[in-house]
């Protein structure tokens, strides 16, 4: 069997033989039947949902939003509502919910699709929410050098409902300001009124 070295910087995508191999071995552990007809393909289908639950190592970051555009609109940019899925790393159980995305440009902005490919880029792997939600204001304010970045993450941990303390319909709201939403509460009031409408 491979040692650890052998994974680090590894990816689903080379190593979905291993990966099958692994699920097919922990079914058997959890008391399954693995030659039953209902069980023969799923360590090959769990290696499936793998490469796309789990995409967001085979990209960087902060290549996804691409070429930016010179523009002199300084006034807010808002996309919100963007539904991501990710899956804890605590648990590896699944967490979901919407990210809400805001800044201010500083003469360059992004295309309106690439910050949904962002979210997608630091959901679809193992995270915790605030890290997600951090991850997303630093990229944004490195690659946009705006006046200002603010995000909003709202999310529901299955680790929290299934099991453990068993809490269904608890939300998880995290945020994260940089640069000018970090001092002015006029300007974070704006955001999340426009979250509202
Ligand atoms: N801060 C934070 N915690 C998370 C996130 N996802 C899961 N957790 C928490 O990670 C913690 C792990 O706690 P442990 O005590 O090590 O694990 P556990 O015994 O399974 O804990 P319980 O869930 O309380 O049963 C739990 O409190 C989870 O709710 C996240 O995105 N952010
Ligand atoms: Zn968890």
């Amino acid at each position: 069997m491979a040692g650890r070295k052998d994974y680090v910087n590894s990816k689903v995508s080379d190593n979905r033989e291993q990966i099958e191999f692994h699920v097919k071995e922990i079914l058997k552990l959890i008391g399954e039947d693995v030659e039953r007809e209902g069980l023969l393909d799923t360590p090959a289908r769990v290696t499936r949902m793998y490469e796309e639950i789990f995409a967001g190592y085979e990209v960087d970051p902060r290549e996804v939003l691409g070429v930016t555009f010179d523009e002199q609109h300084e006034e807010l940019v808002i996309v919100r509502d963007i539904v991501y899925y990710s899956q804890c790393e605590h648990h590896m159980a699944p967490f979901y919910g919407k990210a809400h995305i805001g800044y201010l440009p500083s003469g360059k902005i992004a295309g309106l699709s690439k910050l949904a490919r962002l979210v997608e880029a630091v959901t679809r792997k193992l995270q915790v929410q605030e890290r997600i939600t951090s991850q997303i204001a630093d990229i944004l304010d490195e690659e946009l050098a705006p006046h200002g970045v603010m995000v909003v993450v709202e999310g529901e941990h299955l680790c929290m409902c299934a099991r453990g303390v068993k809490k269904p319909g608890s939300k998880t709201v995290t945020s994260a300001v940089r640069g000018e939403f970090r001092s002015s509460s006029a300007l974070r009031s704006e955001f999340l009124a426009l979250l509202k409408q």
